[in-house]
């Protein structure tokens, strides 16, 4: 057990490991002195650069890149919030089971080892907006089994979840974390209309109503607001952390956990994530914005299941193939300019 108490995890985020300098610096040199006129690969470059940092290493890699799904139910589907039944959460991990699912085919293609953990599926959240989703100490369980899946030879990893209603949890976490009115951080999610979105809406306004902004710490968040399986990603992402592994986030939701990391202004605690995609979902141009992250690419895609995060690493993949790969202008006998 990493988490043991609310008191443990603000200790841990105020004492991270930051990127390491020197070697940043190395990998931006190479960078310049690789055959192509310089800055030419644009993000490719700095991604790579990033990679090196927290790696610690001047040519960084992912031989054993994971990706983590976690899965939860939420008490708020009762409100109505969703276009899908809470059944399908349990009948699309079996699916993950099975390789039928988006994820499978993009993991086998992205080359990331694929971890489904579900939370007790049969144990819904309560409704966020009646009172808390949980106890501090059913995030800390979540948070530890999301800490749980990292392995001990993992350099890199994407994080992503399965949950329906699980847009409404990551809004009401963002409204409260961030705040703005409702409508900034509501949106279609599966596929509700007009109405069902105001609706959305409405519910999340009800559920700041009743809790206050509970964003004193990321455990008060997630036990407000999220899910278990969006403290599970809190959890993993924050591990990976204490361990200078790069993380990858997915879209709308995944990023929402991982933003309650940032409770009371600590935006820094995400420096070893990258925002994979700009999900079609609004809220995730707000909440990237908030967090000062630019997406890496914009497919248009609106899925979860960590499907924009194994997509943006056949991406990064590129990046470190050209990093590591290159010849220098004096390895090639290039002129430089
Ligand atoms: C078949 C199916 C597969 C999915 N895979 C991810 N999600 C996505 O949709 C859900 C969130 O949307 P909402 O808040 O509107 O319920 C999450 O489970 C998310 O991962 C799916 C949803 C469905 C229906
Ligand atoms: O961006 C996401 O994570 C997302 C958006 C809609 C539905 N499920 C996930």
């Amino acid at each position: 057990m990493i988490f043991s108490s609310t008191a443990h995890v603000i200790d841990i985020i105020d004492n991270l490991p930051a990127a390491n300098g020197e070697v940043k610096n190395q990998a931006y040199a190479r960078q310049n002195q690789l055959t192509k006129p310089p800055g030419s690969l644009g993000k490719l470059e700095t991604i790579a650069v990033w990679m090196a940092g927290w790696q610690g290493v001047e040519k960084p890699v992912i031989n054993n890149g994971q990706c983590l799904v976690f899965a939860g139910n939420h008490g708020v589907v009762a409100q109505n919030i969703s276009s899908f039944p809470a059944e399908v959460t349990g009948q699309m991990v079996a699916n993950f089971a099975a390789g039928g699912a988006a994820i499978n085919q993009l993991c086998d293609e992205a080359n990331l080892k694929l971890t489904v953990t579900d939370i007790e599926l049969d144990r819904p959240t309560h409704d966020l907006s009646q009172g808390p989703a949980m106890t501090e100490d059913d995030v800390l369980e979540a948070m530890n089994i999301g800490a749980a899946q990292i392995a001990e030879d993992c350099d890199f990893i994407v994080v992503g979840e399965m949950g329906i209603g699980n847009t409404t949890a990551a809004a009401a976490l963002c409204m409260a974390r961030f705040g703005g009115d409702a409508p900034r951080w509501v949106g279609p999610g599966t596929g509700l209309d007009d109405d069902g979105v105001a609706h959305k809406a409405k519910i999340i306004e009800q559920a700041i109503d009743t809790q206050g902004k509970t964003d004193a710490n990321p455990v008060a968040l997630l036990a407000g607001f999220g899910g278990r399986e969006l403290a599970a990603i809190a959890g993993a992402v924050l591990a990976a952390r204490m361990r200078s592994i790069p993380v990858i986030l997915d879209g709308f939701i995944s990023t929402a956990a991982a933003a309650a990391l940032t409770a009371d202004g600590k935006l820094d605690a995400l420096d070893h994530t990258v925002i994979s995609h700009m999900s079609a979902e609004p809220g995730h141009l707000r909440l990237a914005v908030a967090l000062r992250k630019q997406p890496l690419i914009d497919l248009g895609m609106r899925l979860g299941e960590a499907s924009g995060g194994a997509v943006a690493t056949l991406i990064i993949r590129a990046a470190l193939a050209t990093h590591n790969g290159m010849a220098t202008f004096a390895e090639a006998g290039v002129s430089e300019g």
